[in-house]
């Protein structure tokens, strides 16, 4: 991959038959790899050691461009669960080539934001939101994140309803997911940076991973009220 001079794990790879329940169709019959997901890299063994003593991952995934069964390609869509303190683990995402359409939903559902995102944004998911990352381009979507490497993800509500609350299908419309019967409408945001806490669009997130503040970011959400409070503001 171009964009990374680094070693290369091998991917795991999310195919149509992965990801059936949380199709709109779930009937659909395409098969075939639809992403990539390269997993807790590092560019040497004293990066990996500085994600170690931070308690965090560095991962990149690539989305194909194109749809599956009218709906653009998109990730699964999962939930984190709760630290000690009892609040659920955050995660920020980068934009590293191509488009991303990010759709977070709250736990409650009165909150569902879809930023769009291109080359440098960077896309913060705050505590308790669920969220996919859905590729509405004809190119592939590159992306990387950072995340506590503490926990594994929950799939359990986006299997059980059937995705997020909203499809983009490939004619590049929203629609409402029905199993969905209380929900907010869709609020579209610009992916804003975050200049106290280091994140900001010309800061490739590869170079925070030594800094200390988006290491207590991913792992002790609960001392930045601030930053989730306002980081899906109008
Ligand atoms: O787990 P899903 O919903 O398939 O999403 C995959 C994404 O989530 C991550 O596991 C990070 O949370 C990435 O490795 C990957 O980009």
């Amino acid at each position: 991959m171009e964009i990374w001079s680094g070693p290369l794990p091998e991917p795991d790879v999310r195919t149509v038959e992965d990801m059936l329940m949380v199709l709109m169709n779930p009937r659909c019959d395409a098969t075939g790899p639809l992403y990539y997901m390269y997993r807790d890299l590092a560019l040497s063994d004293d990066d990996r050691a500085i994600l170690r003593g931070h308690q965090i991952r560095y991962d990149i995934t690539m989305l194909t461009p194109g749809s599956v069964c009218g709906e653009y390609i998109k990730t699964k869509g999962h939930h984190h669960p709760e630290n000690e303190a009892g609040v659920p683990y955050p995660e920020v995402y980068e934009v590293l080539s191509g488009r991303g359409h990010f759709l977070l939903q709250a736990a409650d559902l009165t909150e569902v934001v879809l930023h769009p995102a291109v080359a440098g944004d960077k896309v913060l998911i705050p505590p308790g939101f669920g969220h996919v990352t859905i590729n509405p381009g004809n190119d592939p979507l590159v992306m990387a994140n950072i995340v506590s490497d503490t926990f594994s993800s929950n799939y359990a509500f986006f299997e059980a309803y059937r995705g997020a609350a909203y499809y983009e299908t490939d004619d590049g419309s929203i629609q409402k997911n029905p199993l969905y019967t209380r929900v907010a409408d869709l609020r579209v945001l610009e992916a804003v940076d975050h200049p106290e806490i280091g994140i900001i669009r010309k800061q490739p997130l590869y170079g925070l991973i030594g800094d200390k503040t988006i290491a207590d970011l991913m792992n002790c959400p609960e001392r930045f009220t601030e930053i989730w409070d306002n980081c899906l503001r109008d």
